[in-house]
């Protein structure tokens, strides 16, 4: 069963298909006609059991079409119309004359696409109109559908020769499979729209208006105006508020207003709110969807990885974000070295992590580029990062410093994400609600800035909208470790949370700040809340003698080394066995020594610290241990190890436990980097010693040591 299937076509997950290349073929048509620039967005073709939309550029000409021929159902729900100079789409509402339909080939293309023309563009493209009765190029699915006279017309000698180069061949995009594009519903905080991507139902699905009482309509929509309308793919619409005639009963619907709207991304419905208060009508759509439905669905979108369609797609975008992020440690530490080598006096101003970042930009290693409302796909709940450029790389935050992450949507702001990075005074209500602090006016971040008031604006404004409209936020949870280090923070994706109140509150500072209510959507993976506990300091439990509120997990490993100091040197006499050796306790190091050539930064921060030799103590699973000595070396690594004390505070004596550096699938095999150096590992004799790695993986250089 599809997601969609499963969701009952509830989709509530916002994501803008921008069209990215990789998802479709190039084709060439011939731009010497101008005939489908001056059509809709979408042509459809029956290609066997596959239907492909051909997708025209956006620049379009001025055209009116007539309304009330029901072609945007097969072609797209939109027609490009230029209004005082730029560019927008009519609904279908608007004031539309007539379109007529031609054929066109497109190199590699069995069939001709059917297209339509406006009549008035018929000539200037010097299409030959087919002759009547002709229907060897028609499309049914892209037939008007009450009667009116068509046009269909060969209007391209050129392409039915695909060799023949004009010179004037323009790159179109053509989808090579019909992928149902997951466009959510729309949601104001009471009501749910289903906005679904189905050109071909479009006019049957728009949405009624229901007349609400004047009084009731304010206190829900607050002078505001509400109607639904089309957006395409030149990310902009125009919108016609149709209202029925005032007074009349069963009176004909008519345009009160009209406005263009400008759309970040294409939406193929989208809700428009008219704030200007001299418009009469007031209505709220009720599709019977609770806020609690609502939670919901965003859940379940999210469980239904943004419309990936399949497990394999989705397991497809698991590995598409490690990549990413596997790029970016190494691009992070070759950048971290040269600037060391560099030595530079005091501390760097380099932000490392930012360069690198941009380092895969460029090389167009970053994934999730299009803005998403709702879960990010290959990225679950739980997962850690390091930086915030991390964040950003794979589309879970699209800001570097900022908090709050918003895109203009029609006329308003609407919050995506949010990264809570305990530098706020948010507070936790339960392990599911939170307050969130606004942005601005907190003397913790701006220093040397003058405190003020915060304004309901920007981040801010944003969030209230999102809360207004029932947008999903992704909240990511900004942490410092259990070993309190400055910069030791680890990003925690909490899941997708809804804002629930918003208000004004006076702050310590004497200043006001607004503060929102955020909950966690319902059906979440759960996170071991202490995870992302507010505040954010973790807590050390005496009793236990270990932090309460880390989590982690414990292998036990048996204490394999003897009393003081002579294991270190016992583990000598043993070298030849030495893969099952593990050097512990007193690190004192701060610079890599022993990892220069591996990359995995979570690596880099805990086993690449070099130990007081002397001092230190050896564990040997050779003869005695647990578990944990039967896992393998990888140059990939999905598990790193981590120092953690606890019963006693002697340092020299850890234990040693593992923790996942990612997401791992059922029957995964665990492994860690053993962090030997090639050519750095020599027999009790000092012989150097060789041993060749058999992990497999693709960074795997072939030797351990
Ligand atoms: C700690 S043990 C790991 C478990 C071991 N494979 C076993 O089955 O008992 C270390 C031993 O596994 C071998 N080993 C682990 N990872 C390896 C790899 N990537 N390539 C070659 N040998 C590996 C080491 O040479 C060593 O003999």
């Amino acid at each position: 069963m599809s997601p969609s299937e499963m969701l009952g076509k509830k989709k509530l997950h916002q994501m803008v298909d921008t069209k990215s290349p990789s998802t479709f073929k190039r084709v060439k048509v011939d731009a010497t006609r101008n005939f489908p620039e001056n059509c809709g967005s979408f042509v459809c073709q029956n290609n066997g059991s596959k239907e492909t939309y051909l997708e025209f550029p956006s620049n379009t000409k001025s055209v009116k079409v007539d309304s009330t021929r029901s072609f945007p159902e097969n072609c797209g729900p939109c027609v490009p119309e230029k209004k005082n100079g730029s560019d927008t789409l009519c609904s279908v509402d608007s004031e539309i004359k007539s379109c007529s339909e031609v054929d066109m080939n497109v190199v590699g293309s069995a069939e001709p696409l059917t297209v339509f023309v406006p009549e008035d563009d018929l000539a200037a493209t010097g299409a030959r109109p087919k002759e009547a009765g002709d229907s060897s190029h028609q499309d049914t699915s892209c037939q008007p559908t009450n009667g009116n006279q068509q046009h269909e017309v060969l209007v391209n000698r050129v392409l039915q020769n695909p060799s023949i180069d004009t010179g004037n061949t323009r790159d179109w995009f053509i989808k090579d499979e019909l992928i149902e594009p997951e466009l959510p519903a729309i949601v104001s905080q009471e009501n749910l729209i289903e906005a679904r991507n189905e050109p071909s139902k479009e006019t049957s699905k728009r949405v009624h208006y229901e007349e609400v009482p004047d009084d009731e309509s304010r206190s829900r929509v607050d002078n505001d105006e509400i109607c639904i309308l089309s957006c395409s793919e030149s990310n902009s619409l125009k919108s016609g508020l149709k209202t029925p005639s005032a007074g009349k009963k069963g009176g004909k619907d008519e345009i009160v207003q009209e406005e263009a709207v400008r759309c970040p991304e294409p939406l193929h419905k989208c809700k428009v709110i008219f704030e200007d208060a001299s418009v009469v009508k007031k209505k709220q759509i009720d599709l019977g969807v609770s806020q609690e439905d609502l939670r919901n669905s965003a859940v379940m979108c999210g469980v239904s990885r943004n419309g990936l369609s399949t497990q394999h797609e989705h397991i497809q975008k698991v590995k598409e974000v490690r990549e990413t992020l596997k790029l970016f440690d190494d691009e992070y530490t070759k950048l971290l070295l040269e600037d060391r080598a560099e030595k530079h006096e005091g501390r760097s101003k380099r932000r490392i992590h930012i360069e690198a970042a941009m380092a895969l930009k460029k090389q167009k290693k970053w994934v999730n580029c299009e803005w998403t409302f709702g879960d990010v796909p290959g990225v679950q709940i739980g997962d850690q990062f390091r930086f915030r450029a991390e964040l950003v790389m794979i589309g879970l935050h699209h800001q570097f410093i900022k908090g709050i992450n918003y895109v203009t949507l029609g006329r308003k702001d609407v919050a995506s994400s949010i990264v809570d990075s305990g530098r706020y005074d948010n507070e936790a209500i339960s392990s599911e609600t939170f307050i969130y602090v606004g942005q601005g006016g907190n003397p913790k971040v701006s220093v040397n800035e003058r405190v003020e008031d915060q304004k309901l604006e920007g981040g801010n404004l944003a969030l209230k909208n999102s809360m207004d409209l029932g947008y999903p936020v992704r909240v990511i949870c900004g942490r410092q470790r259990v070993n309190g280090e400055k910069n030791d923070i680890r990003y925690i994706y909490d899941g997708l949370y809804t804002v629930t109140k918003c208000w004004e509150e006076r702050a310590p500072t004497g200043k006001y700040s607004f503060k929102f209510e955020l909950k966690r959507n319902l059906g979440q993976p759960k996170l071991t809340r202490e995870l992302v506990s507010r505040p954010a300091k973790l807590q050390y439990n005496k009793d236990a003698g270990m932090p309460s509120n880390e989590c982690f997990l414990l292998l036990g490993m048996e204490r394999s080394f003897n009393t003081r100091g002579s294991a270190s040197i016992e583990a000598e006499n043993r070298i030849d066995h030495d893969e099952y050796l593990f050097d512990i306790g007193n690190y004192d190091e701060e610079i890599p020594k022993r990892n220069v050539a591996h990359n995995n930064n979570l690596k880099v921060e805990s086993n690449s610290l070099m130990r007081k030799d002397e001092d230190g103590f050896t564990l040997d699973a050779l003869i005695y241990g647990n578990i944990g000595r039967f896992i393998n070396h990888s140059c990939s690594p999905n598990l790193y190890a981590e120092n953690v004390m606890y019963y006693h505070g002697d340092k020299r004596v850890p234990h040693i436990m593992f923790f996942a550096s990612e997401s791992i699938a059922p029957l995964e095999e665990l492994t860690y980097h053993y962090n030997y150096h090639v050519d750095h590992v020599s027999d009790k004799n000092g012989d150097m010693k060789r041993k060749n790695c058999r992990c497999g993986s693709r960074k795997c250089e072939g030797r351990m040591y």
